[in-house]
């Protein structure tokens, strides 16, 4: 386990938080900005000067005012923009502290995580010719290779466009698994919370105010993960090759979803974020549409979410939950009711893994 609490005041704002979470997989920090995420995870670094304590299972690292330094926590910290050396290769830049690692601790094998990257092809390029996901992609790696205990991520995406954080997140889905070490994650993006994070903690105004699993996180409509771009549900599955003609087959519980233009860089599973406005609801199959997905649901509860809008909480086959939004006429028209089954029409193009 990881518990910690911590106290800190500022000037018109003030740290409250304390948590305690298991000491594997990543966990994600979500709030609005200026709630206090980067703050707390300084905190956890040993940045900034809090009141607090600090255990990583049986460790303390920090206890009222007497911690542990920062150098000796054996933390990883990547920050929303990568400080790479630009004047060294990226093999270099990865190799830096791991060359430096004292005797007798255990080495990172640098292929397996140059591998788990994606950075094999880009080892032998200055890091100053890299793009700005690249260069995340290296500070990950760089973090990783110094055997951290726990590896801190601030908002590491939050400097690339949509388009590079795209490419990025496979990459970084499943590195915690990988690896075997814990990540904080910091982020306000729902949609990186929803692609890469096994719990969440939210935050508002510096306090650590609820914790739940994914799962428990998507399961509410009310989620705060869901008031920017609506609800939204994650399927877990694998990417199977892509097909000569562009689509690419997730296949998960014996069903297939058919995505397009899909990267699978090296992992074993993947997650498909689908947003319940591109989710519709049938009686039956449709034929002569260009829809390319459609699934039998069952219907678990209806929802109504905004003046005429209902969000329909589905079960696909296999147990794993899909959100679909559809209007309050349309749900009424169909004659939508717990227990029923139906089918989900999903664009192929509305979705990314
Ligand atoms: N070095 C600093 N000195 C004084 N106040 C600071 C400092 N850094 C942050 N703050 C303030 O502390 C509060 C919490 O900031 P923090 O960066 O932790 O929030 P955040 O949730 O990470 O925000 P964002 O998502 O915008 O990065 C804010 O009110 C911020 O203005």
């Amino acid at each position: 386990m990881i518990k910690a609490q911590f106290q800190l005041a500022r000037p018109g704002f003030r740290l409250d938080a304390a948590f305690a979470q298991p000491a594997t997989g990543v966990t994600a920090l979500f709030g609005p900005s200026g709630c206090g995420k980067t703050t707390l995870l300084r905190c956890l670094a040993g940045l900034e000067k809090a009141e607090g304590e600090l255990w990583l299972g049986e460790q303390c690292i920090q206890q009222g005012r007497r911690s542990v330094p920062v150098h000796q926590r054996r933390f990883g910290y990547v920050f929303q923009e990568a400080s790479l050396f630009a004047h060294l290769s990226v093999r270099n830049n990865l190799a830096y502290g791991w060359r430096r690692l004292p005797k007798g601790q255990p080495r990172p094998d640098f292929d397996e995580v140059v591998g788990w990257l994606g950075l094999e092809h880009l080892l032998d390029q200055s890091a100053a010719s890299l793009s700005g996901g690249q260069r995340q992609r290296v500070a990950i790696g760089r973090a990783l290779l110094t055997a951290p205990r726990l590896l801190l991520l601030d908002e590491p995406l939050s400097a690339l466009d949509t388009q590079a954080k795209r490419e990025i997140l496979p990459w970084i889905e499943g590195l915690a698994e990988r690896a075997g070490v814990p990540v904080f994650y910091v982020t306000h993006a729902p949609e990186e919370v929803e692609r890469l994070a096994d719990r969440v903690i939210f935050m508002q105004d510096g306090r650590t105010t609820r914790m739940e699993s994914l799962q428990q996180a998507m399961a509410r409509p009310d989620s705060p993960l869901f008031v920017e771009q609506g609800a939204a549900s994650m399927i877990d599955g694998h990417l199977n090759d892509e097909l000569a003609d562009g689509r690419t087959p997730f296949v998960f519980n014996d069903q297939t979803l058919w995505l397009v233009h899909a990267r699978k860089p090296g992992g074993k599973g993947a997650r498909v974020r689908v947003l319940a406005s591109d989710v519709s609801l049938a009686l039956a199959p449709v034929a002569g549409i260009s829809v390319l997905n459609q699934l039998p649901v069952t219907l678990r509860a209806l929802h109504s979410v905004q003046e005429g809008r209902v969000l329909a909480d589905c079960e696909l086959n296999g147990g794993q939950r899909l959100l679909a939004e559809v209007s309050a006429w349309s749900a009424n028209q169909l004659g939508l009711h717990q227990g029923m089954r139906c089918y989900a029409l999903i664009k192929a193009v509305a979705l990314v893994n």
